[in-house]
């Protein structure tokens, strides 16, 4: 798939495409549908198919100083859409220009990009004001448009918006019927208090993430945790360690079978299932008690869900699957 930035007013020579157009966020499963709808069109036309999605969010340029958070950062939604059979990933520079584009003139940005049939959904809207919608997209005389009906989960459309509470609220599993794949978020391995491996004898990785995340719930989790190419076992905390009375939230990972120096080194942390809440325990003893406990329930959760973590390990390139291997 090859990534192509453009600016509006210079589009460069591109080739005839089936796209599908919209922000994205999480390419959940009515994104995916979208781009199963555009790749079959391209297929059936023996033409290219692309994705047309904008950058910066454009919430980010109409509010600069709110802290919006995403399911995905640009660079995840490159990387999963590359597992949807598309071979451009168009970005447009979003900016208040741009969004100030009249109807005509977003169709003719289109038509530049050779646009020859475009795929949304039954609720997109475009330029100025929002004021295009589906039936002045029909209405234009470049390219034909296919509009996909509201895919639904419990009667309701599936949508990034009503995704990220989910994952706020620590209703991970939810997210992931969602999202078809397990909610992730990426960062690097920072140093602790260093109290798992000297005192409680079970080593975390604390994790210090990238800003952009909607962060999951305080709680415990289940899930995995991605090394390089290679994906292990774990649970997962997100809390302030009562116990110990830290002053700041964390987010630390203890990995099943695993003994190896990361400080430092790029990691995703994946949320399968929020096991229980975060506890004051009365001694380090109970604690420790507790985490063992914690590292057997997390082992069951993972061999339940083992397609869904198959699944999600395909779409983040893993390349070893230690999950569910003692090694
Ligand atoms: C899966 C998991 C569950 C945890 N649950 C709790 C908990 O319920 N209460 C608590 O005070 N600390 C909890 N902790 C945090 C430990 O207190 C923490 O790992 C320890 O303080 C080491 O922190 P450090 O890496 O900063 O040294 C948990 C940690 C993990 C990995
Ligand atoms: N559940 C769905 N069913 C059908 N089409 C959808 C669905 N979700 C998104 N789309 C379409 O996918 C494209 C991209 O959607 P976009 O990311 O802009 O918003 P969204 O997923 O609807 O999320 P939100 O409403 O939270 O912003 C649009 O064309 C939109 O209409």
């Amino acid at each position: 798939m090859e990534v192509v930035h453009i600016n509006y007013k210079h589009v460069p020579a591109l080739p005839g495409s089936v796209g599908c157009i919209g922000y994205f966020d999480g390419i959940h499963k009515g994104h995916q549908t979208l781009m199963k709808k555009a790749a079959a069109l391209a297929e059936e036309k023996n033409i290219a198919s692309s994705i047309v999605t904008f950058d910066p969010d454009p919430w980010k340029v109409f509010y600069p100083d709110r802290k919006i958070t995403h399911l995905t950062t640009l660079s995840d939604r490159i990387k999963i859409a590359e597992h949807m059979n598309i071979d451009l990933f168009y970005i447009l520079t979003f900016s208040r220009e741009f969004a100030a584009l009249p109807v005509d003139a977003f169709h003719e940005v289109l038509h530049t990009m050779k646009i020859r049939s475009l795929v949304c959904g039954f609720d997109f809207h475009y330029a100025v004001h929002n004021s295009g919608n589906t039936d002045t997209l029909i209405q234009q005389p470049y390219f034909d448009v296919h509009v996909i009906d509201s895919i639904n989960e419990g009667n309701r459309k599936i949508a990034s918006s009503r995704i990220e509470p989910l994952v706020m609220a620590g209703d991970v599993e939810q997210a992931a019927r969602l999202l078809g794949y397990v909610y992730s978020i990426r960062g690097h391995v920072a140093h602790g208090y260093k109290r798992g491996t000297n005192l409680l004898k079970i080593p975390t990785a604390n994790l210090n993430m990238h800003p952009e995340y909607a962060l999951p719930a305080v709680g415990v989790y289940a899930g995995m945790v991605k090394v390089g190419t290679r994906l292990f076992g774990a649970m997962i905390n997100i809390g302030s360690n009562p116990t110990f009375e830290n002053e700041t939230v964390t987010i630390e990972a203890h990995l099943h079978d695993f003994n190896e120096d990361i400080y430092g080194e790029e990691v995703r942390f994946y949320f399968l299932k929020k096991m229980r809440d975060e506890i004051k325990f009365d001694s380090f003893s109970a604690l420790q008690k507790q985490l063992f406990y914690d590292i057997d329930h997390s082992r069951i959760v993972l061999k339940q869900n083992d397609d869904l973590v198959r699944t999600t390990a395909r779409l983040w390139d893993v390349k070893q699957n230690f999950v569910n291997v003692q090694r």
